[in-house]
């Protein structure tokens, strides 16, 4: 059977690269072995090479120039290649199923949404009010923050979205996205009781919820100073969507920044937790940030903008933690990519996650040192692909730091902590921690 599957995808031209069992390719080895599985390959193969896994015949592109080149040229049919269960499930309208001039529109609408002038007046109030009362009483608690960040990430930007506190129907919606989730990234069976049927079902729940919100606005005649009303409002909004893209929208934004930010946030406290230096460091830029105000003075966007070693921490943080491993492209027609022919419909798995680890771009790239960041060029380089690159470059990225260093700011000016010890950490596919990363936290005016 091996020697048949190769056989059948020994098409001249393709790259080098083995494609394994028929129809399960070599989906075990890549989710067993991860990451070192890629880097066998192309010690053998190069840094372009075919295989199968998770369902379709994809080329593993590892070279930094070719991936920059595929993130740029979208119009010459390299489009996203995400998995059927999370195009199902986050809709038609969802920023990864749409291109061209559709893509285009969803994307300014959502940009409309999340612009600087927006972050500086009306987000980061919210997301400072949020945080101040999120991280609450949690002193002489043992907190599984991985739970916590998941909430917090979930909440803070719902609240941007619909101006909601934490209430019953908040919750339900929570309950329901996180089905969603799992739906999204399980496989496409449709059966009872699978997470892919759970996850669709949790689709139309929030379908319902959105429709219900957008209802009652409308039928209030109020206006509303959040993104719902933004998207909603009648003639000043330069984006006229409809409600199916106004609902596929919403679901974006919130999956979008989910796992990205509360993942970065959680391995922020298990990197701070493990290198005190780098922790007294972000104390001290953050306590001089608070004795200058008042206790409850909101953080406004000039503290925002001073925070540097909280950028570095969150740059540092995602590169060593590698929280997205690489993004993925389809291919539109046959086409011809570095001296190669890849056939129409392969998918094309764009691995940014060994740049990340690479010694000549950052020397001793295993050490967590958010001081490499202080040289600001770094974040303009070619190679850093963190945030995406071309068409689909991260809208969120200043968002989701405004986020993550707000709930910096409250967790270190308020607490110290320590692990309470044994957790596991996984890290690839995705980062997580299985049973949750528990920590025991005091105040930190107590000592
Ligand atoms: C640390 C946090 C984050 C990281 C590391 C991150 C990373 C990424 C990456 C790598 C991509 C490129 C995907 C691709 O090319 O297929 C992307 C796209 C995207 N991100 Fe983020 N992201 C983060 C936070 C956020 C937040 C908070 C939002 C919410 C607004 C967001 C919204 C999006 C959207 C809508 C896209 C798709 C853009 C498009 O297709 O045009 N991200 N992000």
């Amino acid at each position: 059977l091996l020697r048949w599957n190769e056989v059948r995808y020994s098409k001249k031209g393709l790259p080098p690269g083995t494609m394994g069992w028929p129809l399960f390719g070599e989906t075990t080895e890549f989710l067993k072995q991860g990451p070192n599985f890629l880097k066998t390959q192309r010690a053998r193969y190069g840094s372009f090479f075919k295989s199968h896994i998770l369902g379709c015949p994809t080329i593993v592109s590892m070279d930094p120039e070719l991936n920059r080149y595929i993130l740029m040229n979208e119009s010459k049919g390299l489009v996203p290649g995400y998995p059927k269960s999370m195009l199902d499930i986050l809709g038609k309208c969802n920023i990864a199923a749409v291109h061209g001039s559709t893509h285009k529109y969803m994307r300014g609408a959502l940009l409309s949404l999340i612009s600087p002038t927006l972050i500086k007046d009306q987000l980061l109030p919210k997301i400072d009010d949020f945080m101040r009362s999120h991280l609450s009483n949690w002193e002489n608690k043992v907190i599984n923050i991985q739970h916590k960040t998941k909430e917090m990430a979930f909440l803070s930007t719902l609240k941007q979205i619909a101006g909601m506190e934490s209430s019953s129907i908040s919750n339900s919606f929570m309950t329901e996205f996180f089905k969603l989730v799992l739906g999204t990234l399980s496989l496409p069976i449709d059966l009872p009781a699978t997470n892919y049927r759970r996850g669709f079902q949790a689709r139309k729940n929030i379908v319902n919820i959105v429709s219900k919100i957008l209802e009652e606005r409308r039928a209030s005649n109020e206006s509303y100073k959040d993104m719902l009303g933004s998207l909603m409002g009648k003639n000043d909004c330069k984006y006229k969507l409809s409600d199916e893209e106004i609902i596929d929208l919403v679901i974006t934004l919130i999956y979008s920044g989910y796992e990205t930010v509360s993942t970065t946030s959680m391995m922020a406290v298990k990197y701070l937790h493990d290198h005190p230096k780098a922790l007294e460091e972000l104390r001290k830029e953050h306590s001089a940030i608070r004795e200058s105000k008042n206790p409850n003075d909101p953080i406004d966007y000039n503290d925002l903008k001073s925070m540097k070693f909280t950028r570095a921490v969150i740059f540092e943080t995602s590169r060593l933690a590698t929280i997205v491993n690489g993004v993925l492209r389809k291919t539109t027609q046959d086409m011809e990519l570095n001296g190669y022919l890849i056939p129409k419909g392969w998918r094309i798995y764009v691995y940014t996650r060994e740049i990340n680890y690479d010694p000549f771009l950052y020397p001793n790239p295993l050490i967590f040192n958010p001081w490499r960041w202080l040289d600001k060029s770094l974040e303009s380089q070619n190679y850093f692909l963190i945030f995406g690159g071309g068409t689909r470059l991260c809208p969120g990225k200043e968002l989701a730091i405004a986020e993550i260093s707000t709930f910096l700011h409250y967790f270190v000016t308020r607490y110290r902590w320590e692990e309470v010890g044994g957790d596991k950490l996984m890290k690839f596919p995705r980062v997580q921690a299985p049973n949750g990363l528990h920590i025991r936290v005091s105040s930190l005016n107590n000592n």
